[in-house]
């Protein structure tokens, strides 16, 4: 039996977007190389219904522990501040974490401490890892694109003080390294645009530059160009491995989705979904089931009910009850499409993606939703809502030619909701040139065999896993 060597902590940050491929990517470590032990140290916030449930069905293995952490005392005052909740809660989860590494390295015969992997939210935490003397690593749960771009705003922020809130609601043209194009102020990620996201983003940007590397989950084959800028870049010569696409493909089993998928032609079936944060408000929806019913495409749809405005931010979603549904969307709408459509909550999306019936995926494009998308092939109509997804739909489009716009610069804020509707006859043109353009669809299934060969020996993923690996190990 291979002797453990070196044991890792991991950090993931408690969104499910992140938590999500942490986990997998911890798994892949430790089926790599058996030398290697790993555990993960889970933390809770109190706004998170689906979080909960996901953390607690993950189960320890013989070198993956999973440690749920007790959930902090946060105030309302704390959850109403946007920029700043995220760093005090991981402040507030310092003392549990040093308490916590101090009993692993100290119980008897533990491996080597090699290091940590923290979140990209949870940088802070390299403080921990540099009083244990061990590097931080840190692990960016979007595109090297938007790594590339946090880097390059960071750098010119130090540098020449430059401030991109003051680019809210302008058109501003910005040349971005790490993109091909230009990029619209339209498209920049929340947390670079808002004034009160703004501690949030130094805290990344400052802790990125101190990282002993940084795993980007994506792939060379796909951002070779970003890539290339990264390991030029002036980023203080910290290494990045770009280890992706690292995806949780296994787990769902909806055999009512998937016996109704089965019934469908080939290549018919429209999925939408707009990740674990995601939803609109009522309106949106009606315009949403019009164009559904206008372009008569087979759909499911992932629908599911907005938290309340302003009382709290980063609250996610949460389930519609029947009545509800049937209120929420235009009369008879259900009776209309019962041949046609599903309305659900959330969603077995990795199922539905991987199905054959799947022609196309209405997606946020959040950047995990981005890669299983992907993966499976399934070419997206763009329709971003927080955090980074707009820059990852300008990306999709302009960048890669791998997706169809129904639109770049849709924003949701958390506190305030949209003020924007799109009309149902802009949705329908995004789902029918999404059915249609064979252009797109061909690009996605090039690259879909170019994410599953990158994971394998001689693929680029596999090359730099090997690498990160070896730095722990040596
Ligand atoms: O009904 C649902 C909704 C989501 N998912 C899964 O949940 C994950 C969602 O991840 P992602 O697509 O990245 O969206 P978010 O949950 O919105 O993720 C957050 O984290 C991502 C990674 O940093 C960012 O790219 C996003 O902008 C940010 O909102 C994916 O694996 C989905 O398959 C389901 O299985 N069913």
């Amino acid at each position: 039996m291979t002797k453990i060597e070196s044991q890792l902590v991991f950090l993931p940050s408690p969104g499910i977007g992140h938590l999500i491929s942490t986990i997998e990517f911890a798994k892949l470590i430790i089926n790599r190389d058996h030398r290697l032990s790993i555990t993960i140290l889970v933390m809770k916030t109190p706004l998170q219904t689906v979080t909960p449930s996901f953390t607690d069905s993950i189960f320890s293995t013989k070198r993956l522990h999973v440690i749920n952490l007790p959930q902090p005392q946060i105030t309302n005052s704390d959850l109403n501040a946007p920029g700043s909740f995220i760093t005090t809660l991981i402040h507030t989860y310092k003392p549990y974490v040093r308490d916590h590494v101090t009993q692993l390295v100290n119980s008897p015969h533990s491996p080597r401490l090699g290091g940590f992997v923290v979140d990209m939210f949870c940088t802070p935490m390299i403080d921990v890892a540099r009083e244990f003397h061990v590097p931080a690593f840190v692990f960016f749960t979007s595109s090297a694109a938007s790594l590339g771009l946090v880097l390059h705003l960071y750098t010119l922020r130090e540098r020449d003080g430059f401030n991109a809130t003051l680019l809210k609601n302008t058109d501003t043209e910005l040349v971005i390294p790490s993109f091909v194009n230009p990029v619209s102020a339209k498209v920049l990620p929340s947390f670079v645009l808002n004034k009160e996201w703004e501690p949030a983003f130094l805290i990344l940007g400052e802790g990125l530059k101190k990282a002993d590397g940084i795993i980007v989950n994506s792939f060379e084959e796909l951002e070779s160009h970003a890539v290339h800028f990264l390991n030029l870049a002036d980023n203080n010569n910290i290494p990045i491995y770009p280890v992706g696409p690292i995806l949780k493909i296994n787990d769902d089993n909806d055999v009512v989705i998937v016996k109704w998928l089965d019934d469908q032609p080939h290549s018919s079936v429209i999925f939408l979904c707009f990740g674990s944060m995601g939803s609109v408000h009522e309106d949106q929806v009606r315009e949403i089931a019009r164009a559904l019913e206008d372009s008569g495409a087979r759909f499911i749809w992932s629908l599911r009910k907005s938290p309340p405005k302003g009382l709290t931010n980063m609250a996610q979603p949460t389930e519609y009850a029947p009545q509800e549904l049937i209120d929420v969307l235009p009369y008879g709408f259900l009776d209309r499409t019962a041949e046609t459509g599903r309305v659900i909550g959330w969603a077995p999306q990795a199922q539905i993606l991987a199905h054959q019936a799947t022609a196309g995926f209405v997606s946020h494009c959040g950047w995990n939703s981005t890669l299983e998308s992907i993966y499976f092939g399934v070419p997206i109509a763009t329709w971003p809502l927080h955090a980074e997804q707009q820059i990852n739909a300008f990306q999709l489009v302009r960048e890669l030619n791998m997706a169809v716009e129904i639109t770049l610069d849709y924003r949701v804020e958390f506190k305030v909701g949209s003020n924007t509707l799109l009309g149902a006859d802009k949705i329908e043109r995004g789902i029918r040139d999404l059915m249609e353009n064979d252009e797109v669809k061909k690009r996605v299934k090039d690259m879909s065999d170019e994410s599953r060969k990158t994971l394998t020996l001689g693929g680029c993923s596999y090359s730099h896993l090997g690498r990160f690996i070896d730095s722990i190990i040596n």
